[in-house]
């Protein structure tokens, strides 16, 4: 497999999978290395599966944070994906563009138009087949499978729905349209009850090109360079080291393994480089620096009609719903957890929404330790609204606890460590409580389970949030692209400054968080990124 490839990326998920497929149709010869496993699994394609893959370290790296402060000292949970399709084929499903100012603040920090909402929203139009049809904001006849949770959506995201109208949030048909604020329902990656990941979009069909080779259980575990230039990398496959050669390197590792594979091959800060015994080849303290990420958290009713729970977890409701979903490709397996959602403004002054909402009809009572599968449903009708923000201050970082690349890194998150974050978050979940109390919604609800109603002071509210809430799994900046040197890993092509022949293409590339999920702009990255590769 060595030699005559164009290009080696790194990780076949969101960024790397879309890239792949798009060098590939422009007739580069590319060869992808996977660390993770073969997607060709049930769970992986049946939506509702994501429950089970949530922990499951086959498919998953399963990531632990440091113990954080800003979580009362817990070590938060961080699922990745680790499979053919990376973290598109374990995530929620959720599509969303982010907002269109997200783009012109890509613009702002990459100094270049390539970058900015015009252009990201072209390739969004030309990415999507959107089952909706096109419009001015939707695209149609592209390669991705879009398709609203609208008219699968259980009954009660309809008073959910109208509950936030009386709040004053109006309802939203689209949250990729023209306006992302409102309440409504969410467009998903599934087609024809099945997951839509990047393998099963992209990469799959890129496969049959002949242009692209993939090796699966194949894990990266440095650049080779000769002097600065890279050459290609070293990867372990089937117990024993391998190197594969290419005129370029592209890392599309993730946020969290790029900027570790960065560092492995000595670039990152130089003290902590020479303190884990690795050569520093260039100096760049911005590797691991700048991680910003979601936090959300739940709020949990015990509900007098029934939920999705009184379904989901008896046994014969359990071999009911499987029954039509292996008959029919629908029924509740077939849908997202997340079944309504939302954007809001904590403050009618601000210019545009901080926070996201999901509502599920169902509900967990999670625990953060994994004990129990998050799909396992509580032995009452139940249902939760949650939320998360749309652009934290705070910022993480990710360094390296081993110079031995199958040790984890260390994940340094670092939430809630602003008072701005703190605050905005407060306001926020008091929004959640004030649309409970709408009606129709408030008239279904029996009880608050989480955080109770005895949680009412702005301090027992904030230790509450600092008690359950987590990431929601939008890690991204670590190697950010930028037109400052000073504050950035990556030049607008790309390409890692201080060495030649290596670039990054993933969440790690953003220049900011994206207020809205990070598939979407992760699959956005591999798109434009082709475009910047193919220049040159
Ligand atoms: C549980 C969960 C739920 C989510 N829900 C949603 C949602 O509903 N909507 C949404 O928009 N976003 C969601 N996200 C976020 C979104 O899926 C990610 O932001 C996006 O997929 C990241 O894309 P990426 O290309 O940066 O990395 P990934 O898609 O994670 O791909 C990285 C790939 O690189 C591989 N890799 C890493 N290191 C190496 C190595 N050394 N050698 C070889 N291969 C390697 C990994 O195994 C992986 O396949 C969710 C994420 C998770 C984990």
């Amino acid at each position: 497999m060595d030699g005559a490839f164009d290009y080696v990326i790194v990780g076949s998920g969101s960024s790397g999978s879309v890239l792949a497929a798009r060098l590939a149709e422009a007739g580069r010869r590319v060869l992808v290395l996977e660390a993770g496993v073969s997607d060709r699994r049930f769970y992986v394609h049946m939506p509702l599966g994501y429950g089970k893959l949530f922990y499951d370290p086959v498919v998953n790296w399963a990531y632990r944070t440091e113990p954080d402060p800003g979580l009362n000292g817990q070590r938060d949970y961080w699922p990745r994906g680790k499979v053919v399709g990376g973290s598109s084929s374990i995530n929620a499903m959720v599509w969303i563009r982010g907002h269109a100012s997200d783009y012109d603040d890509w613009q702002a920090a990459a100094g270049s138009s390539a970058w900015g909402w015009d252009a990201a929203r072209a390739a969004y139009c030309a990415i999507e087949d959107n089952a909706d049809g096109a419009d001015a904001w939707r695209g149609q006849g592209g390669p991705l499978a879009i398709r609203s949770s609208r008219d699968a959506a259980h009954p009660l995201v309809a008073p959910y729905i109208a509950a936030c109208e009386a709040a004053g949030l109006p309802r939203n048909a689209d949250f990729n349209g023209e306006r992302q604020e409102g309440a409504g329902t969410y467009q998903l990656t599934i087609k024809d009850g099945r997951r839509n990941s990047v393998a099963r979009a992209f990469l799959r069909p890129a496969l049959k090109t002949g242009r692209v080779a993939l090796r699966t259980r194949a894990q990266v575990t440095r650049v080779v360079f000769e002097g600065k230039r890279a050459v290609g990398v070293e990867y372990r496959w089937r117990g024993a080291l391998h190197q594969a050669r290419a005129g370029e390197v592209i890392l599309s590792g993730g946020a969290i393994n790029t900027p570790q594979l960065l560092m492995l091959s000595g670039i990152g800060p130089a003290a902590d480089l020479r303190a884990q015994g690795i050569e520093v080849l260039h100096d760049q303290p911005n590797v691991g620096a700048h991680l910003n990420d979601h936090q959300g958290i739940n709020y949990t009713y015990r509900m007098t009609v029934p939920t999705m729970n009184d379904i989901l977890r008896p046994w014969w409701g359990k071999a009911l719903v499987g029954m039509q979903y292996l008959l029919t490709r629908g029924g509740p397996l077939s849908v997202s957890i997340n079944h309504g959602g939302g954007f809001f403004r904590t403050d009618p002054s601000l210019d545009r929404p901080n926070m996201q909402l999901y509502f599920q009809a169902f509900s967990t009572l999670m625990p953060r330790d994994g004990e129990r599968p998050i799909l396992s449903p509580d032995p009452f009708p139940g249902l939760s609204i949650g939320l998360s923000n749309c652009r934290p201050t705070s910022r993480g970082r990710i360094e390296l606890a081993s110079n031995d690349p199958f040790a984890a890194p260390r994940i340094i998150a670092n939430a809630f460590s602003t008072d701005h974050d703190v605050a905005e978050m407060l306001a926020a979940v008091k929004f959640i409580r004030h649309i409970a109390a709408q009606k129709p919604l408030a008239d279904l609800i029996a009880e608050e389970l989480r955080p109770g109603p005895a949680i009412t002071s702005d301090a027992a509210l904030i230790d509450d949030f600092r008690q359950r809430s987590g990431t929601v799994y939008h890690p991204s900046c670590t190697a950010r692209m930028g037109a400052d040197p000073a504050t950035s890993v990556l030049d607008v092509d790309l390409k890692v400054r201080g060495v030649e022949g290596l670039r990054v293409c993933d969440a790690s590339a953003f220049p900011t968080l994206i207020g809205g999920n990070t598939n979407a702009p992760a699959i956005l990255m591999g798109w434009l990124g082709a475009e910047r590769i193919l220049a040159g």
